[in-house]
């Protein structure tokens, strides 16, 4: 169990995490999402003990993290794939986190072996690993002490399609015996398919949380492409069906339009009017899906909040 309550960071006059509260539940996947410069890393190294917070706690487990006795054993960590010593080979990376830990030395190889590093990439300098290599290792250091909390900022970066999979499907199994996973990450996508739990954080301040399926339920709007854009308009304006974005053309096709109505009103008007219909789908996302567009798409710093109302998300 992790549980943050009101974490403030200041940097001189600089608030870069404001008032972050989140509970990270035994059982559950938590995707802590944001576009760079949010917050996430720092909210993560105050929970870890590595930033001091200038107000606000943090506990793992019930205690500060820097009061566990031998935290390894109890949270697995990793914040930062390339901080390992690039002069060790990967088995020996583990064998000393395995010792300093005081775990069975057999544990090395047991972990190289999980997360597809046995063999000669075992033998190999860790400064000739990609950054791929290096985020499995990392993986396989947080996993070794036997921990029951995860904490992994943006451990995707640098993983290959297989590699995202295999990893969604370790942080599942975890979680799925009871583990409790705090998972960062830049992208909506890439924590999605693992996630319970979201948390979305910009400029500092949580703006969307609460469960997966809340978050991302359908919006009930209807997504509707037509051979003649214009007259599809015209068909749903005189139905008295919201037009609420137009989408630009795309694959050589017209304009499309999202409408405030379900498929089969949106169908219906077009057909009474005699319109040709070239696509006709549920609108994707809701809420979140919005939000991300704004804070990854139209926002370029962490000083900005947007302009989305942040009750609704919650
Ligand atoms: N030691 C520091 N001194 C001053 N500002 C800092 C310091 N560390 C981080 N920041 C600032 O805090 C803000 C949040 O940074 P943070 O690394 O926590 O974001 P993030 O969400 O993890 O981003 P990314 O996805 O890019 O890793 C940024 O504007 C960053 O420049």
């Amino acid at each position: 169990m992790i549980e943050v309550e009101r974490l403030t960071k200041r940097y001189g006059p600089a608030t870069v995490v404001e008032d972050v509260s989140f509970v990270c539940r035994p059982g559950t996947v938590t995707g802590f999402l944001g576009p760079n410069g949010a917050g996430k890393s720092t909210t993560m190294r105050m929970l870890c003990g590595l930033t001091p917070a200038t107000s606000g706690t943090a506990t793992v487990l019930g205690v500060p993290f820097t009061s566990l006795p031998n935290p390894g054993r109890h949270v697995g960590v990793l914040l930062d794939a390339s901080a390992q010593h690039a002069g060790r080979t990967g088995r020996e990376t583990l064998a000393l986190t395995a010792r300093i830990l005081g775990v069975p030395a057999a544990r090395a190889d047991e972990m190289l072996d999980t997360v597809g590093l046995a063999g000669k990439a075992a033998g190999r300098r860790v400064g000739d690993y990609s950054l791929g290599m290096r985020q499995r290792l990392g993986i396989a250091q947080a996993l070794i002490g036997d921990p029951s909390v995860l904490v992994l900022d943006e451990p995707a970066n640098g993983l290959d399609p297989e590699g995202i999979y295999w990893m969604r499907t370790l942080l599942r199994d975890f979680a799925d015996r009871g583990g409790a996973v705090l998972l960062s990450s830049h992208l909506l996508h890439e924590v999605e398919a693992v996630a319970d739990t979201l948390v979305v954080i910009a400029g500092g301040r949580v703006v969307a949380s609460g469960t997966k399926s809340k978050l991302l339920a359908p919006s009930g709007r209807t997504f509707v492409r037509a051979l003649d854009p214009a007259a599809l308009y015209s068909a749903l304006v005189g139905a008295g069906l919201p037009v609420v974005r137009r989408e630009p053309p795309a694959d050589g096709g017209g304009e499309a339009f999202v409408v405030e109505a379900q498929g089969e009103a949106v169908g219906r008007a077009a057909a009474a009017s005699g319109v040709v219909l070239l696509e006709l789908r549920q609108a994707s996302g809701g809420g979140l899906e919005e939000l991300f567009l704004t804070l990854t798409g139209r926002q370029t710093g962490p000083a900005t909040t947007p302009s989305v109302p942040q009750e609704a998300l919650r």
